[in-house]
């Protein structure tokens, strides 16, 4: 598919090799500023591996990485200011309330957007009082999005934001999201839910064993089928037990 300068993201040819085993093969994806993309795929399929490629935390063996028309790997760190995310089990630390920890990474970035915000918005107000390692895992997830949408990053990595958030938050998570691609935002989420994809993607990318399947709008991905039956029919194997 031709890419174009609305494309934030830009992955062509994608290969990565973990300890021996290809984890991603010959990989090409996009995903445009002011979109949600979500990418689907089996466990084990390349989404986190392709996430940390993104990041430039893994260097491809072979391939064109692109993230704002810059090579993540060699990025600086004034790239990096403008690329956020919240990976699964993200790393906060954990010895200090939400809001002093959003405050805190506030003050770090040039145009932040204002913490009280987020803060309120994803219901984080309501658990403040506790330290981050105290939290839930749910409302541990939802400061983990605050913070990486503090900085006001112009490409955001969510790595299943909303797996095991209650109906609630997760609500709350798609609303925050919606808002932050309306205002110009190229934003991936990895996630295992056809229910998250069909309410919350512009873009939909199929990942499986490495590479990508098919990449388009959710109509356009799921056909007659429905989103669903499209995704069982590309991924399924034999003998899955
Ligand atoms: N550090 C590593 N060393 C070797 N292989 C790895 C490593 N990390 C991931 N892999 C392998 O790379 C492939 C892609 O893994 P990845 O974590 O990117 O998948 P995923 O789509 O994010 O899966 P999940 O849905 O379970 O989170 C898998 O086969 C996995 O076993």
């Amino acid at each position: 598919m031709p890419t174009t300068p609305a494309d934030a993201v830009v992955l062509e040819g994608v290969q990565v090799v973990r300890d021996g085993h290809t984890a991603l093969a010959e990989l090409s994806l996009t995903a445009p500023r002011g979109a949600v993309t979500c990418v689907l795929g089996r466990n084990g399929a390349g989404k986190s591996t392709m996430v940390e490629t993104s990041l430039g935390l893994l260097r491809p063996a072979a391939g064109s990485v692109r993230i704002l028309g810059s090579d993540p790997w060699r990025a600086g760190p004034g790239h990096r200011a403008r690329v956020g995310v919240a990976l699964q089990d993200g790393g906060l630390p954990t010895g200090v309330r939400p809001s002093v920890l959003l405050e805190h990474l506030s003050r770090l970035y040039p145009n932040p957007r204002p913490w009280k915000d987020l803060w309120l918005r994803l219901g984080i107000k309501a658990y403040d009082q506790r330290i981050i390692r105290r939290l839930s895992g749910g409302q541990r997830q939802r400061v983990a999005l605050a913070a990486a949408l503090v900085g006001r990053p112009e490409v955001v990595f969510l790595d299943e934001p909303t797996a095991g958030l209650d109906p609630h938050s997760r609500l709350d998570v798609w609303q925050v999201v919606r808002t932050i691609a309306q205002e110009g935002a190229a934003v991936v989420v990895t996630t295992h839910s056809f229910e998250e994809a069909e309410r919350l993607a512009d873009r939909v990318a199929v990942i499986d064993a490495g590479r990508c399947l098919v990449e388009g709008s959710p109509a356009e991905v799921g056909g007659e089928q429905g989103l669903e039956q499209r995704f069982f029919d590309l991924t399924r194997r034999e003998a899955t037990a």
